[in-house]
């Protein structure tokens, strides 16, 4: 009996220590998932459109903008997994109103394609959001030739929302919603290296596409001055998604291994859910208060202020006047 009391002693210390750990990392995991939009709206008659919303932050979106009655097309790169996705939402809202659609940002012809087939559909659009993205691409082109950051992040949505803002203008009032990053406060377009040819890293790269959404949001809202469509960017937070599975971490089997049994319980306090993630993005899009606000970029559900490289409109102007070209925009 002495024996079994002397070890329980010595042993709970170490469940208390574990106990005090888990209560502080449950409460940051509780503060770290963000700002939540709380508000119900009905969505029923509206029409949204996601790129990028067969998984992570754009597949929570599409569930919830389903799950509130909007009609939504999924525009996607990959037929088979928007298809699985697409099932697996109208299974869980109800909304068999979820239409998926191939869309792949890296060529403009599939970016006309999509938006000539959607117009034949549609007579009308409401929500427009750009949320499909690449991050850490090793330098790979586009079908253009545009470095893929560049090429998808910024030149694709550039084009999509170019070629669908008559119907959002006859759909007033309607939004365009850009998912940009915190990663552009380290972004600078590089005006002689836009391609990053002579110097390439991905992070810059990145960077350098997530400031040309928010450039590209802020120059849209001035052109949209009167007309009912507004246009903001935001940033999501860090969000455990797909997004990181081009990082070293996910390149092989052992650092898989790694990443699943000590990276991401480490992590696991500090990364929002997808669904977290997606929380400002459907506050960019539905809340009632945002329907006269453009030009803004929010984080956490609440506005928030963007880098100084972000607010230069010689740089805004200087972006918009090159993607007219890049994207073969006829003026
Ligand atoms: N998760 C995070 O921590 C953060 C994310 N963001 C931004 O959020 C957005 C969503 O990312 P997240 O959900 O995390 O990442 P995921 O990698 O989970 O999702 C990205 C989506 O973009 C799609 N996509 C990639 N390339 C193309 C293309 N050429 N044409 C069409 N679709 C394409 C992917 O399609 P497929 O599945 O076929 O590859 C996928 O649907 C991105 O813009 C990202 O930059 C910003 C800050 C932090
Ligand atoms: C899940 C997971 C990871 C995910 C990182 C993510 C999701 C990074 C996203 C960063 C972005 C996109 C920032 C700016 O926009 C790590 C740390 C690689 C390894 C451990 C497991």
């Amino acid at each position: 009996m002495e024996i079994v009391i002397r070890f329980l002693q010595s042993i709970a210390p170490v469940f208390l220590a574990h106990g005090i750990v888990g209560i502080i990392a449950f409460c940051v995991r509780l503060y770290m998932q963000g700002g939540k939009f709380r508000k119900q709206t009905d969505e029923t008659g509206k029409v949204a459109i996601v790129t990028g919303g067969n998984t992570g932050l754009g597949k929570e979106t599409v569930m919830e903008l389903a799950r509130r009655g909007a009609t939504v097309y999924m525009a996607c790169r990959n037929k088979e997994k928007v298809e699985r996705a697409r099932r697996e939402i109208v299974k869980e809202t109800g909304n068999s109103n979820v239409f998926s659609r191939e869309c792949d940002l890296s060529s403009l012809d599939s970016i006309r394609k999509f938006a000539e087939n959607f117009k034949k559909e549609q007579r009308v659009l409401h929500i427009l959001i750009n949320n499909a993205g690449v991050f850490w691409e090793p330098h790979r082109l586009t079908k253009e030739g545009f470095e893929m950051h560049l090429g998808v992040n910024h030149i694709g949505h550039f084009l999509l929302t170019n070629l669908l803002l008559g119907v959002l203008e006859r759909s007033a009032p309607s939004r365009v919603v850009v998912v940009a990053s915190r990663a552009h406060e380290r972004g600078q377009i590089k005006v002689d290296d836009i391609n990053s040819s002579d110097f390439y890293d991905e992070g810059v790269a990145y960077c350098q596409s997530k400031l040309a959404n928010i450039l590209f949001t802020r120059e849209l809202a001035k052109r949209l001055e009167g007309t009912g469509v507004t246009v903001n960017a935001l940033n999501p937070g860090i969000a455990d998604t797909e997004i990181a599975r081009n990082m070293i971490f996910f390149q092989t089997k052992f650092a898989q291994y790694v990443v699943e049994t000590i990276l991401r319980p480490l992590l696991w306090a500090v990364m929002k859910t997808p669904k977290n993630g997606a929380q400002t993005t459907l506050y960019a899009a539905l809340d009632p208060d945002l329907e006269r606000v453009s030009g803004q970029y929010f984080s956490d559900c609440a506005l928030a202020p963007v880098a100084p490289a972000a607010l230069d409109d010689q740089m805004a102007q200087w972006l918009w006047a090159q993607s007219e070209k890049w994207a073969k925009i006829a003026l």
